[in-house]
């Protein structure tokens, strides 16, 4: 680390998907199988819970996602609780303003006339302002204790969400978009991180609200009160009834129209009823026009208190509802545990490799079979050249071996071990894998050189440099300004497909895995970088088993043997010349097309 490097920064992929994606000392699992002979797998984690998830929400769901929320808020419980605090006080405070207001009304009212009230006006004035003060500073310290607490409860959410998204198995990415993901992890933490801070706050002030102005509406007139609570009841039915015949005569789209209206008559019918009730005792001298002004107050507490409750339900309702979506991800168990199973020890592995009558569909597409009952052996040390049409399932071959996915039937194995027996992680952390689109990362080109490595803290910049020169990339990143700490932009864009190839090449040699997949798609490199290209990658394969996806016919010349795919199986298997020797044959029929192509080409270029 003492070179410079930013180490935090480097992406922790935990499927391990890079050239050298396994992640270096175990990750946050844990559980890795110590290095010593074979290890014995654990059970693969079963789906039931989110079979569970998936069914109709029942209260005894909605207690356990109220019971996950609270889990949740659980570490920021002392400013939480500093925060009710405040809200308590401000809420009194509030609270209390409608009588003293009533009480000032009622000392300029009440004088007799002559008397001189600026004294006791003062005093009593001044007293309410520092209270309303206190009650500002309260309700202050609340929004912020709420809004730290808050920030904190997302953020713990979102790392616990982003590192359960990384564990998943690459199937689970074929099912779920991108854009979900993001959405889960952007706007829905941040609506369940505010329903368990603000407006849980806001309901409960409203709670409290509520029943704080009912309570002092009692206190400041029991027969005014038991008079409202008593046309309340009628008026709110008159109003239903009345908001349903609105929306008959209306379209659907005035629905709103008509709530607002049937809002607006049940509020005024209540005050007119307040004032009239209320101006009949007044008129007996029951009530002083101080306390009729208070009472006015509260019963506007209640209302706007109720008013907040409702839109206090529909919030939590939708903090819920983003709750639910995210439990389901934040709780998933990936259906291929990342490092339990087995770790063959450097001498027991050589790196053959042997596909045995495997049959394969993509999960998302069951119903139609990519392998069926497809052989294929690989011995430790050779170099197989694979080809077959466009679509016949050559990148799968690959992502089976790197057991991204498990055969429907039949295995592939290493070394004559089931790759289901061994461990991801460490089978990942020995295959490297090159191919034309190199999963770079928005960091420097050394810490994207380093990536992947076993032992990242003990990398030197001498084998940082050492990799690039075998690697053909040491003259290009010498001649950037900021040379090896250029950073190089989301997934490299800021080097060329062949800068990118090269820098994938000597990562891939730093990690020096005992098998290679590499993956030579018909890339559209100029004769200079393909010839340097190839030649960094002449050297990364000595000395490897190596799966190679060929499209260059000398590449295929220079294998060990091909094998030609096509409808689910091997076809045909040999060296090149035996098989050019079928005239029949598929690869015969592939590369005289490819020369076709060829000399098309040639003949365009004439012309
Ligand atoms: N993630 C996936 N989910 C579902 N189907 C897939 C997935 N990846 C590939 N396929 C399908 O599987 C088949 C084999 O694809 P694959 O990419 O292995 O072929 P390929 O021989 O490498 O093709 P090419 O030479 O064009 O790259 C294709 O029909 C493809 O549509």
């Amino acid at each position: 680390a003492g070179n410079g490097f930013q180490w935090s920064r480097l992406p922790r992929c935990c499927s391990g998907l890079a050239a050298g994606g396994a992640e270096p000392g175990g990750g946050h699992h844990g559980n890795r199988a110590p290095a010593q002979g074979l290890q014995p797998q654990k059970q693969r984690p079963d789906t039931a819970r989110e079979t569970e998830r998936s069914r109709a929400p029942t209260t005894g769901a909605f207690v356990e996602d109220a019971r996950r929320l609270l889990t949740l808020a659980y570490p920021e419980r002392w400013p939480l609780s500093a925060a009710v605090g405040f809200l308590g006080v401000s809420s009194l405070v509030t609270m209390s303003a409608p009588f003293f207001l009533g009480k000032v009304i009622d000392t300029i009212y009440m004088n007799p006339v002559g008397e001189n009230v600026t004294g006791s006006l003062t005093s009593l004035c001044a007293i309410l302002s520092g209270v309303f003060i206190c009650g500002a500073a309260a309700n202050a310290a609340r929004v912020y204790l709420m809004q730290i607490s808050g920030q904190q409860i997302v953020r713990r959410l979102r790392t616990r969400l982003y590192s359960s998204v990384l564990c998943q198995e690459i199937g689970f990415f074929d099912k779920t978009s991108t854009g979900e993901l993001i959405n889960r992890l952007s706007s829905d933490t941040d609506l369940l991180g505010r329903s368990v801070t603000e407006n849980l706050s806001d309901g409960l002030r409203a709670v409290g609200q509520a029943a704080a102005g009912v309570g002092m509406m009692f206190y400041v007139s029991p027969q005014l009160a038991l008079f409202v609570l008593g046309i309340v009841p009628p008026v709110g039915v008159l109003a239903v009834f009345y908001g349903r015949y609105m929306r008959k005569l209306g379209r659907v789209t005035q629905d709103s129209l008509a709530d607002a209206t049937q809002t607006g008559l049940t509020g005024n019918l209540i005050v007119l009823s307040v004032l009239y009730k209320g101006g009949l005792m007044m008129g007996d001298a029951y009530m002083t026009v101080g306390e009729l002004t208070s009472f006015m107050m509260y019963a506007f507490w209640v209302g706007i208190s109720i008013g907040g409750l409702s839109s206090f339900y529909s919030a939590l309702m939708k903090g819920l509802g983003a709750g639910g979506r995210l439990w389901e991800l934040y709780e998933r168990k990936p259906e291929m545990a990342l490092n339990v199973g087995m770790i063959l020890q450097p001498d027991q592995f050589k790196g053959a490799i042997e596909f045995r009558r495997v049959t394969f569909a993509y999960p998302t597409r069951p119903e139609i079979p990519v392998f069926s009952e497809l052989d294929l052996s690989i011995p430790a040390g050779s170099v197989v050249a694979v080809v077959g049409p466009s679509g016949s399932g050559k990148s799968t071959l690959m992502s089976l071996l790197l057991r991204l996915y498990d055969p429907v039937s039949g295995t592939v194995a290493v070394d004559g071990h089931d790759v289901r027996s061994l461990n991801p992680f460490w089978l990942r952390k020995n295959m490297g894998a090159v191919n034309q689109e190199p999963v770079l990362f928005s960091c420097s080109i050394a810490e994207n050189i380093a990536y992947g490595t076993t032992h990242p803290f003990q990398l030197t910049m001498e084998d940082i440099e050492k990799a690039a020169k075998i690697a053909n990339a040491y003259e290009f990143i010498r001649n950037f300004p900021k040379g090896f700490q250029t950073v190089v932009g989301e997934k490299g864009i800021l080097l060329s497909g062949g800068q990118k190839q090269r820098v994938a090449i000597a990562r891939a040699l730093l990690k020096n895995p005992k098998i290679l997949l590499l993956d030579e798609a018909t890339s559209a490199l100029d004769a200079e970088n393909e010839y340097l290209v190839q030649e960094a990658l002449d050297r990364l394969m000595e000395g490897r088993t190596v799966l190679i996806i060929a499209h260059r016919l000398s590449t295929i010349q220079n294998a060990d043997a091909v094998a030609v795919l096509d409808q689910g199986r091997i076809v045909e298997y040999g060296t090149h010349q035996e098989l050019l020797a079928n005239s029949d044959g598929l690869f015969r029929k592939l590369v005289e097309k490819q020369t076709i192509l060829q000399n098309s080409q040639k003949h365009m270029l004439k012309v």
